[in-house]
């Protein structure tokens, strides 16, 4: 039988060096002269930048629609039955089950089960949860070395911040919220004939804290994009946004000053050089990273931030330099500084370690208990410490999904 381990690493650890270390052979040395696969968003970012480059693409997903134009669940089970039809001899897996939703995951790892009677797996992971079932030996690394682990204490997953700073406070008048923020009437939503949500009924008030759930490809990334102002098939629906009705004359940007937006995807292709304080800055301008001279306003709330994030000290360093679960963060204060209406995560969860999960965690239940912001997140994941008041499900069907309140 072949060796499958799983290396459980946290986002301090440098997770691409730790890749090519075990594409060499350097810690297994078994698999030195073996072919193997990625399967991770590292290689799916490949694929989708040679999508953009060259107009084509290699990896098809079930609807036959481009890995840019598809649901992130669609595009992993496409890029897995892409790395299978290569033959490879080893499969290193990355973040197995991120944006996957129940069926999917129990279809990979089912999937992965079955390659692994012929071939190695190698998983890297940054959950616990997560540690594929036929895999019993699992390292973590030490100083460029394996270590092999028992077992993870749960114990041991503690937040090093607290977040002790209170939120800054309204910097314009506060006027009374228009109730409710969001409201959906029959909206129905088709691509290319085909229908993606059907008849949907939904309003979102102030202050309120909602989990958006569904299955891969139900149309939850649709419906944010809806309310974030991306989506030109919101014209032509009974929309009403912060008490304007869609279509009625409202530019993109009245729209934009009142959403907080944050996607794991939102720093794919992100390079510049930018310090942590001008990140946060830019979310007054809907940029990532600043291109304008802010206020002196400004410039004070994003100091505030900064000292409840615990890092007006390293405020000048650059953003990159952080681990990506700090870096999350900033991204929770660049969204949260015009101190919007409403705050939009899109799988904020998504790549993240256990402790970090748990500090993000912290940070948003701050949000939701010490602000007038809503919250509407929308995560596969049961993240334990997150406790939305209430979640809105979506479920397929052959016309479209439907939705329905379920807490
Ligand atoms: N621009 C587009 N053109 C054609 N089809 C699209 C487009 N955008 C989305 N779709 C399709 O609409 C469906 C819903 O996609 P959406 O991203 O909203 O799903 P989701 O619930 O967020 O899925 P996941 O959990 O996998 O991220 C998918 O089948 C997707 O392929």
């Amino acid at each position: 039988m072949d060796k499958h381990l799983a290396v459980y690493i946290s986002n301090k650890d440098n997770k691409q060096a730790l890749i090519e270390r075990i594409i060499s052979g350097q810690f297994i040395s078994t698999l030195s002269n073996l072919k193997g696969a990625l399967f991770s968003e590292i290689t799916l970012n490949k694929f989708i930048a040679e999508e953009i480059h060259h107009g084509h693409f290699d990896v098809v997903t079930e609807t036959k629609n481009s890995l840019q134009k598809s649901s992130e669940g669609e595009r992993k089970k496409a890029l897995l039955n892409h790395i299978i039809s290569q033959n490879p001899e080893y499969i290193i897996v990355d973040n197995v089950f991120g944006n996957l939703d129940i069926t999917a995951q129990s279809y990979i790892e089912k999937t992965l089960e079955h390659l692994s009677k012929e071939i190695s797996i190698v998983q890297i992971t940054n959950r616990k949860a997560d540690i594929l079932s036929f895999i019993n030996d699992i390292f973590q690394v030490q100083e460029g070395e394996f270590f092999p682990i028992k077992n993870i204490d749960e114990s041991e997953i503690t937040e090093s911040k607290r977040f002790v700073e209170a939120l800054p406070q309204p910097y314009k008048i506060a006027s009374t919220p228009v109730n409710p923020l969001v409201c959906f009437n029959n909206v129905t939503i088709a691509y290319n004939e085909r229908t993606i949500v059907n008849n949907i009924c939904w309003e979102i008030k102030s202050g309120e804290f909602w989990q958006l759930i569904g299955s891969n490809g139900s149309g939850k990334s649709t419906l944010l994009s809806l309310i974030s102002g991306d989506n030109p098939k919101a014209y032509g629906q009974d929309i009403t946004l912060f008490g304007i009705k869609k279509g009625s004359g409202e530019s993109i940007w009245d729209i934009k000053e009142k959403v907080g937006y944050f996607s794991s995807e939102i720093l794919r292709g992100f390079k510049r050089s930018d310090s942590i304080g001008n990140m946060i800055v830019s979310g007054f301008y809907d940029t990532i990273g600043l291109y304008k001279m802010p206020t002196h306003a400004q410039i004070k709330i994003a100091q505030q931030w900064l000292y409840v994030l615990d890092m007006f000290d390293i405020r000048k360093s650059n953003f990159l330099s952080l681990s990506i679960g700090h870096q999350r963060l900033v991204l929770i204060a660049r969204a949260m500084v015009k101190q919007p209406p409403l705050l939009i995560l899109d799988e904020p969860t998504n790549g993240l370690d256990d402790v970090d999960a748990k500090l993000f965690s912290g940070l948003i239940n701050k949000i939701a208990s010490e602000s007038n912001t809503a919250i509407l997140y929308v995560s596969h994941r049961k993240e334990k410490n997150l406790k939305p008041e209430f979640i809105y499900q979506l479920t397929s069907g052959s016309n479209g999904s439907i939705g329905k309140k379920v807490l």
